[in-house]
Parts: C-alpha cells; sequence; structure tokens
C-alpha cells in the first residue's frame, strides 16, 4: 500500500491495548505537511496515548506509523527527533536549575556545526518565542505559559518538520491564550507541521484546518473544526464531557 498523496504523517489502524483496555481503536488518520491537525475527545478518549504512539513513547499494540514516506512504528523518540519529530507535553519537563538560554542549548546542540552557532540560534530561538527579557532566567522560576514558550523552543532546537503538542493551553491563564496561538500560528507559518491535543473551542477553531474526534479509542469524526464539532454525536459527547471550554 503506498502513501497517502501528500501526506508527512501516516497512522494506519494504529492501536495501543492497556491490558485489556483499547486505548486507542484502529485509528487511521494523515497529516498534509503545513497543516494544523487537532486531536479532540472527552478525557481519557485516547488524545494523549495516540500522540505518544506517533512519537515513539508508547509502543502500539497492531497498526503502522508512517513519517515522511518511511514507517516509523518501532523507532525510538530520539530517532524520530533525528528524523524531524518533536514533542511538547501537557505537563512541562524543562531543567528547572538551567537558565531559559541553556534548557534550548540542550536541544540545539546535536544540530549545530560550533559553538558559536549554537549560541546565535539559541539566542534568535529563545528571542522568537517571546522569552528574550527571560533568557538568563532559571527555568523554575518561570510562569506556567513562559515554561510553555520555553517547552516550544527546546522542541523547535531540534528543527522539527512536524510538532506534537500536547494539550496547548493546559493551566495556561486566559490573558495567556491569545500569545501563544499567535505563537502556534507562527510555527506553522515559519513551515512546521503541527498536530496538537486541545480541549479549547476558542483555540481550535482559530488554529486548525482539520480535527480528528476520538471517543473511547476510537476516531468518531474527522473535518473542519466548524464541521466536527456541529456533528450531534459530537456535541452529546464534548458537551456532555465538560470538555468545551470557551
Ligand atoms: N499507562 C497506562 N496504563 C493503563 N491505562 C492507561 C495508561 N495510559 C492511559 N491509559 C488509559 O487509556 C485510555 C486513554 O487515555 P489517554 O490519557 O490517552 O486519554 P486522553 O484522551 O488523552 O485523556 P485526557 O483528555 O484526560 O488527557 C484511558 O482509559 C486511560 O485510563
Amino acid at each position: 500500500m503506498g502513501d497517502r498523496p501528500g501526506a508527512i504523517l501516516e497512522t494506519r489502524s494504529l492501536s495501543v491495548h492497556y491490558g485489556g483496555v483499547a486505548a486507542v481503536d484502529a485509528v487511521s488518520l494523515a497529516v498534509r505537511p503545513g497543516e494544523i491537525f487537532g486531536l479532540l475527545g472527552p478525557n481519557g478518549a485516547g488524545k494523549t496515548t495516540l500522540l505518544a504512539a506517533i512519537a515513539g513513547a508508547v509502543r502500539p499494540t497492531a497498526g503502522e506509523v508512517r513519517f515522511r514516506g518511511e514507517p516509523v512504528t518501532a523507532l525510538r523518540p530520539d530517532q524520530l527527533a533525528r528524523r524531524g519529530m518533536a514533542r511538547t507535553f501537557q505537563i512541562t519537563r524543562p531543567f528547572e536549575d538551567l537558565t531559559v538560554e541553556e534548557n534550548v542549548m540542550v536541544g540545539a546542540q546535536p544540530r549545530c556545526a560550533s559553538l558559536g552557532e549554537m549560541r546565535a540560534q539559541v539566542a534568535e530561538l529563545v528571542e522568537w518565542v517571546g522569552l528574550g527579557h527571560k533568557r538568563h532566567a532559571l527555568a523554575k522560576g518561570l510562569s506556567t505559559g513562559q515554561r510553555k514558550r520555553l517547552e516550544l523552543a527546546r522542541a523547535l532546537a531540534t528543527r522539527p518538520a512536524l510538532l506534537l503538542m500536547d494539550e496547548v493551553s493546559g493551566g495556561l491563564d486566559q490573558p495567556s491564550v491569545p500569545g501563544l496561538i499567535e505563537l502556534v500560528a507562527r510555527v506553522r507559518a515559519s513551515g512546521v507541521t503541527v498536530v496538537l491535543i486541545e480541549h479549547n473551542m476558542r483555540i481550535i477553531s482559530a488554529l486548525c484546518d482539520r480535527v480528528m474526534f476520538l471517543d473511547r479509542g476510537r476516531q468518531l469524526a474527522e473535518g473542519a473544526p466548524g464541521a466536527v464539532m456541529a456533528m450531534p454525536a459530537v456535541v452529546d459527547l464534548y458537551l456532555g464531557s465538560g470538555g468545551a471550554h470557551a
């Protein structure tokens, strides 16, 4: 079977079972280069597990992941990073006792030819995500929004073609949300394809070209955000789950 024309990322009947629970149940998706693709669904729907299986952090029980036209199902996260896949987490995990710049250097190091080149790129990236004024601050002193920006800079330092983002707005106060939306839009504009998990409808509508709605591990619907979120089954599940913030 050939790749879907133009897909940068595909899953084919991807499943992850935990004991008797099908956390992800035969999910097939195809993400095109340059798009922002959203994963939606109530709590426990399997979004994080699907992202982890794509990223090589969880081993699928069945099915296949293809990235840039090649099967990558058995690869580890570091191997996928070298091929151009990066991931940010719902709970950010910087090195708390390193500065913002030092944290970003950890991601940039393998990609740079010289120390001078690395320093210049890190400084540029830190500025780009809006943390220029915090570049010498320790990670442990940052606000939640700043930690998200740092996490993004660390992921972008690996120069990914595809960025997987778990819970873009999770834990953020409302005033921080527009800035983060703008930043994710800029990431895409810079040529990076994005797959994100997000509960906030406003963010989904503002950012995503297409979404997939999951329920109990299965793909229930896929398409443009407005069309998917208007489907009666989706409305029932989403409103019922309390997941439809703002
Ligand atoms: N390590 C694990 N061991 C056993 N079961 C797990 C594990 N991780 C997830 N699950 C189960 O798999 C299912 C999917 O969980 P997952 O966290 O992927 O859902 P989610 O859609 O990301 O949920 P949320 O929106 O709450 O983060 C749930 O039933 C969950 O309890």
